[in-house]
């Protein structure tokens, strides 16, 4: 019988790259979630910022061809991410590219989608505040950890909170002012409507300016080769789900609800708006389920208990993942470093998600 991987012995291997400062790649906490199953091993290499990440390309490459020397190791998947922003002076104080972003939608045949980019899911909420942001954000990341290729874009244009979520601020370049460039974060390529508005300007636009905006995030970013683009959609079933349903080629939709009646009641509706536009819904998610007091450990149900997985049941829809209300969640997301990037427990339930959408070959 194969004798088990040996954590000790990745990180004696680990420990022998060195960067040309002297430094190794174990210092400083740099790996983070190293992970053996069975013979498979998995990391991220975290970066200060996405420059540093850059140039640590091939350290990166380096780590996984050792890793994958040793004799009992199977696959290895090493992801490079970069925590914060390239440089603290291009935070968001720089203007935005000066691309007509909400100009009117450009006549367009059929449904499109952006080439390299496999699968497109829209992650929604028929309710507003339900967590489909953090939802977004963590499931990304989640699957970037799988080595997954993904792309996030932020087309909640009422409320874009992944740059928040994803702690990125830079303004995305756009060299020869026509294709703008995404940034990275966490391992995954991103895009928020957020970052290309003006600071403090709001968003009056309408119908047509949205749809314009919407097919300048899909067709202008230099989204790259991707496995899974996911799209934070805005709540509800207005102009942009719409045009999104219409004009994008979606392989599917997540709807996010909480087990409130309330929320329940809207997610019916966004689902049904899926359905009749011809995109399948590959399922309910349901957040903040539970709530374990981190002070005694109780568990209690909020917002109730049961619901989302009998409206799941009723509609013929699998209930895809039951997320934990916590207040390690809330922190992780408002601090840019989603909790799925991270070694708590609490990341489990969003791999899990992840696995099962890898595994049905959605991501
Ligand atoms: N499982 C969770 N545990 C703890 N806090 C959560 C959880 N899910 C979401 N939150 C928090 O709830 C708030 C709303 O979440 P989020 O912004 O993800 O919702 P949303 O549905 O995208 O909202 P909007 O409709 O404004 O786009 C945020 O402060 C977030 O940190």
């Amino acid at each position: 019988m194969a004798l088990a991987l040996d954590r000790k012995e990745i990180v004696n291997v680990l420990e022998t790259l060195v960067f040309p400062d002297g430094s190794r790649l174990t210092d400083g906490n740099r790996i983070r979630a190293l992970t053996i199953n069975g013979s498979d091993v998995s990391f991220v290499i975290e970066a200060p910022d996405a420059t540093t990440a850059q140039s640590w390309s091939d350290i990166r490459a380096e780590a996984e061809r050792k890793i994958k020397a040793l004799s009992q190791v199977g696959k290895v998947s090493v992801v490079l991410t970069a925590h914060g922003p390239t440089a603290p002076s291009a935070a968001s104080t720089s203007p935005p590219p000066n691309l007509k972003i909400g100009r009117h939608p450009t006549p367009q045949q059929g449904k499109t989608k952006p080439a390299g980019v496999t699968s497109i899911l829209a992650i929604a909420s028929g309710k507003g505040g339900v967590g489909k942001s953090t939802v977004s954000a963590n499931l990304a990341v989640a699957l970037a950890r799988q080595g997954r290729r993904v792309g996030l874009l932020d087309a909640d244009i009422y409320g874009p909170s992944q740059p928040r979520m994803m702690g990125v601020s830079k303004r995305p370049a756009s060299p020869d002012g026509e294709t703008i460039e995404p940034l990275h974060a966490h391992g995954v390529t991103m895009m928020s409507i957020g970052l290309m508005i003006p600071d403090g300007e709001a968003v009056v636009w309408r119908g047509p300016m949205l749809m314009g905006a919407m097919q300048q995030m899909l067709g202008q970013v230099a989204w790259g080769e991707l496995d899974v683009l996911l799209i934070d959609m805005p709540p509800g079933t207005g102009d942009v789900q719409l045009t999104l349903c219409q004009k994008t080629e979606l392989t599917g939709a997540l709807v996010v609800s909480t087990p409130q009646d309330v929320a329940l009641i809207d997610a019916r509706r966004g689902i049904s708006m899926f359905q009749k536009l011809g995109v399948p819904v590959l399922g309910l998610i349901e957040n903040m389920s539970t709530f374990v007091c981190p002070h005694c450990g109780e568990e209690s149900h909020i917002f109730g208990h049961g619901g989302v997985a009998a409206e799941a049941e009723k509609m013929g829809v699998p209930l895809l993942a039951q997320l934990p209300l916590a207040l390690e969640t809330r922190i992780a997301g408002d601090e840019g470093c989603p909790v799925a990037a991270t070694d708590s427990a609490l990341s489990a339930p969003y791999a899990q998600l992840a696995d099962r959408l890898v595994k049905g070959g959605f991501a």
